[in-house]
């Protein structure tokens, strides 16, 4: 790949594709007229006041420095994290920023008090000798330390990364190691004890602060919160003002590492402009309000350590005067909907695994209710859904019936989940499937996509009250460009990204970042995407998850695998294999319930597994009673169910031949899905190894 970190005096000219561009200032999108054919505009020659002049577009240095995407169509002056957060003070200073429940009662800090105890963090990290461009990483659920601690990390000159808080003390080590932590925030004695295991392996390791449980054991480098931010005491404000004065918007200040859906993690690194920009442009182009118009309520509970809830709850918070309540631990276990109905939000954001999970409770409660709740909400919903699919275009008489449909049942839905007053629900990071995209609807809740990668500061495209299309993820954020490369004859190509969402590059690895480049400076998202007359995107595969068959023929697995689903509705995760093999076969897991603690799948079948056993004659509650005999009810449908599938296959190539049902559903836990439930589909192979060469041997 050719290297493009040359200079960017040469204006890329693309003859084949035309890119779109995203609109500009006021959050208003393209129409089709801005699908244009042109090359793209000019760099500035000037990147801002009081950037280092830097000439390449890309590094993988910690201390690197990139030149800024400015152009015509994004000319605003590049400012650092702490120049962002000084112009919100000024505006936002006594609004309350964050809240948390400590026993029982929300605490709320203003914005003042947040910026005053960021600085305190930052001192305070000094004196434990922090170094420049090393990193400060935090592990642990989300809470105001976490967010002080972030901020502190950066105004003190240093790189601030999450790390999940699912991670094994080895995936601990890779992250700190490869970002050189000199400090680690951690929540917990759990967190603490993986920590423990690992200090003596990371040289630049100097302290551990623990947020939330007291201190276990002493330990010379080991200190509270409280302790950790009385620390700075004795480092002068003029010695902070040096450092944060002498940073710069070209420079990095957040490390994202990549989940590993397809490999190793790699650590994209964010520069100051990527954040400050990205925070004061996407989700403006998304509807979200500055607080002089509307303060914006969420509620924070996605992992910090993902670039979606890290832009998201974290930056634009700071940008735009958002005031964010903290979830509880176990938001995802089920607590996320007290805390939506205490907070009633009026903006809300989910990975579709979340929306998914709360569609599936909704549904299990309406199995269990009485004959004429079930039935109400069966038609409230099917108004509600025509109404959103059709329009208003119906006689006087069904849109009188809809409106009553949503005041007697529907609102109720809405308030019970906490989302009477949320004016905009997100959806990002995951493709999100039709089923889920129309339950919403049928609810009167449009699911807004935003599609994008850690690689572009998360949000790339957006949709919102005003830029929405069903099954599309909008357009791209005002300012930036897409392209589609290599394009098929229905129009599907690579897409590819440009503007000042675009990363540094990856940490430490030169030649992962080169790739991620073309000659031109474009990012490759290893996606695939359609754009339709109006420049709404699409995204229709992965060319990352692509399969290769021993015979050369291409099979997009992520088709396959919905067909088997949607035909199988006791199959909770399906997964193709067939890379470099004579033919395909599948991974099945059937759907289960979870552990209330834990999260963790469990032998218990689901209602909606159950209720497929009973139909065809099976007595299994239990996925081992099905997998341990081979039950021949439901194997016999799993294999009708596949056969339907393999009769509207393209070609015999993309059928599958064999199949397994796996004793366990895929987790994060087990390893198999990423944070953001996307399948890495490399530790599934790794870990069923033997069930692959068993269906290949001779
Ligand atoms: N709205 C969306 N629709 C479909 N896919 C999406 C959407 N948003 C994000 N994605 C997918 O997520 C990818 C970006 O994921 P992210 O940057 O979070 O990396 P990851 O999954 O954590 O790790 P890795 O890079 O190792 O796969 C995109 O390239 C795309 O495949």
């Amino acid at each position: 790949m050719p290297n493009s970190g040359e200079t960017l005096t040469k204006q890329p000219q693309d003859e084949n594709a035309g890119s779109v561009s995203g609109g500009h200032e006021n959050g208003s999108f393209p129409d089709a007229q801005s699908v244009c054919r042109d090359s793209l505009p000019r760099l500035e020659e000037t990147q801002g006041e009081g950037t280092e002049p830097a000439e390449s577009l890309w590094t993988s240095l910690a201390d690197g420095r990139v030149r800024l995407r400015i152009d015509n169509s994004c000319p605003q002056t590049p400012i650092t994290v702490h120049q962002m957060f000084k112009e919100s003070l000024e505006k936002y200073g006594s609004l309350n920023a964050l809240a948390s429940k400590k026993n029982g009662k929300w605490e709320k800090i203003t914005f003042s008090e947040y910026y005053c105890l960021s600085r305190k963090a930052a001192k305070s990290f000094l004196k434990l000798g922090l170094e420049r461009f090393h990193s400060v990483a935090i592990l642990g659920f989300n809470s105001p330390e976490w967010f002080i601690s972030a901020v502190g990390a950066v105004f003190a000159g240093g790189i601030v990364t999450g790390i999940y808080t699912t991670n094994s003390p080895e995936a601990c080590h890779y992250i700190a190691h490869d970002s050189k932590t000199n400090i680690m925030v951690v929540e917990n004695q759990k967190q603490l004890d993986k920590i423990m295991q690992i200090w003596d392996r990371l040289p630049h390791l100097k302290a551990v602060v623990l947020y939330k449980d007291s201190l276990p054991e002493t330990h010379p480098n080991l200190y509270t919160m409280e302790e950790f931010l009385e620390l700075g005491r004795d480092i002068s404000d003029a010695t902070l003002d040096d450092i944060i004065n002498s940073q710069k918007p070209n420079q990095c200040c957040v490390l994202i590492y990549t989940s590993g859906t397809t490999g190793k993690p790699k650590g994209a690194m964010l520069s100051h402009d990527n954040v400050t920009w990205t925070s004061a442009h996407c989700s403006r182009a998304a509807g979200m309000q500055p607080a002089e118009v509307q303060q914006e309520s969420i509620v924070s509970y996605l992992p910090l350590s993902h670039v979606a809830a890290q832009m998201y709850d974290l930056w634009t918070g700071i940008k735009w005067g958002e005031q964010v309540y903290f979830a509880e631990p176990d938001a995802l276990k089920g607590s996320l909907i007290n805390t939506l109905k205490e907070v009633q939000p009026t903006a809300h954001m989910g990975v579709p695994r979340v929306w998914e999970k709360i569609m599936e409770k909704l549904k299990d409660a309406s199995a269990q209710s009485g004959f004429v709740k079930k039935k109400m909400l069966s038609w409230a919903m099917s108004l509600g859904l025509e109404r959103n699919l059709n329009g208003s275009s119906s006689s006087d008489l069904k849109q009188l019936w809809t409106r009553l449909a949503d005041y007697l049942v529907l609102a109720k839905i809405r308030s019970a989940l906490g989302f009477s007053c949320c004016q905009k629900h997100f959806c990002g990071a995951a493709p999100l499937t039709t089923e889920t995209l129309y339950f919403f609807l049928g609810l009167n809740i449009t699911l807004y996509e935003a599609y994008g990668m850690s690689e572009t500061t998360g949000p790339h495209c957006l949709s919102g009250p005003f830029i929405y299309r069903q099954h599309s993820c909008g357009k791209p954020a005002p300012g930036c460009r897409l392209k589609l490369v290599d394009k098929d004859t229905e129009g599907n190509g690579e897409i590819c990204f440009w503007g000042r969402t675009v990363f540094m590059g990856y940490l430490n690895m030169e030649d992962r970042t080169k790739e991620a480049f073309d000659e031109e400076g474009w990012l490759h998202s290893g996606d695939l995407g359609k754009l339709d007359k109006d420049g709404f995107l699409y995204v229709t595969g992965r060319i990352k998850d692509l399969i290769i068959t021993a015979g050369g023929e291409n099979v997009p697995p992520i088709p396959i695998e919905d067909a088997v689903k949607k035909e199988l509705p006791i199959v909770s995760n399906a997964m193709v294999i067939g890379d470099k093999k004579k033919f395909l076969s599948m991974f099945l897991t059937l759907k289960s319930e979870l552990d209330p603690d834990t999260s963790d799948p469990t032998d218990i079948l689901t209602e909606q597994a159950r209720d497929f056993c009973q139909k065809r004659g099976s007595k299994a509650t239990k996925v081992s009673e099905i997998v341990a005999t081979r039950d021949r009810a439901i194997y016999g449908a799993i294999q009708e169910g596949i056969n339907r599938v393999n009769r509207n296959a393209t070609n015999r190539v993309h059928c599958i031949q064999k199949w397994i049902v796996l004793p366990r559903d895929f987790s994060i836990s087990g390893g198999e899905l990423g944070p953001t439930m996307k399948l890495k589909r490399l530790t599934v192979l790794e870990k069923y190894r033997n069930e692959v060469d068993s269906f290949y041997e001779e």
